[in-house]
């Protein structure tokens, strides 16, 4: 498979200032998103991935509150108006590639779902030729947060990849 070589578009970066705003994001988002969408997120732990898809959940109208894993890999979340439905997945305990997740189908599941991969990099592009990749980060050289609720600034960055993004202005999220 070819997929991971797809050439990326031109990056768009946003300041992102508290966690409301992160969620903010992710329903903005949600409306630009299409079933057999693929969406990569990935930042340091505490960086505001499972914030953001919390959005995206409520912005694509889904049942059940996204919620960080603990034992589960994935959950599925259906849709509630007969849109696509988000599968959440969580990689982080996963050191191989899709072969580790053989039993939840993604493959399955994509063409009528959006795919949202916590620390997927490296482990699931060959689901798709086409990719959103999303990483956030603590702004360069805040101290970490005394208490790691505590709203503080990170930067998102969103790159396309493929055909399905070429014509997407991601720019049009941060206004
Ligand atoms: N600007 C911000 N954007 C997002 N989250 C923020 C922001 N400022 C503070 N936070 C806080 O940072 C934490 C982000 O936690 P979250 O679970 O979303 O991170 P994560 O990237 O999914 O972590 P993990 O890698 O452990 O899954 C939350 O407690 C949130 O309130
Ligand atoms: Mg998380």
């Amino acid at each position: 498979m070819n997929a991971p070589l797809q050439t990326p578009g031109t990056p768009t970066a946003l300041t992102i200032k508290t966690a409301e705003e992160m969620r903010e994001l992710g329903r903005r988002l949600a409306a630009l998103l299409r079933p057999g969408d693929l969406v990569l997120l990935s930042g340091e732990l505490g960086a505001g991935k499972t914030t953001l898809t919390r959005g995206l959940g409520e912005g694509l109208g889904v049942r059940g509150a996204v919620t960080s894993p603990t034992f589960v890999i994935a959950r599925v979340h259906p849709s509630l108006s007969g849109g696509p439905a988000l599968v959440h997945v969580d990689a982080y305990r996963l050191s191989g590639g899709l072969d580790e997740m053989e039993d939840l189908d993604l493959d399955v599941s994509l063409p009528e779902s959006v795919i949202v991969v916590e620390w997927g990099d490296g482990k699931v592009e060959e689901l798709s030729e086409d990719r959103l990749r999303v990483f956030i980060s603590r702004s360069v050289g805040d101290a970490a947060p005394q208490d790691e609720d505590a709203d503080d600034v990170r930067t998102v960055t969103l790159t396309g990849y493929g055909a399905r993004w070429a014509d997407t202005d991601l720019a049009a999220l941060g206004h």
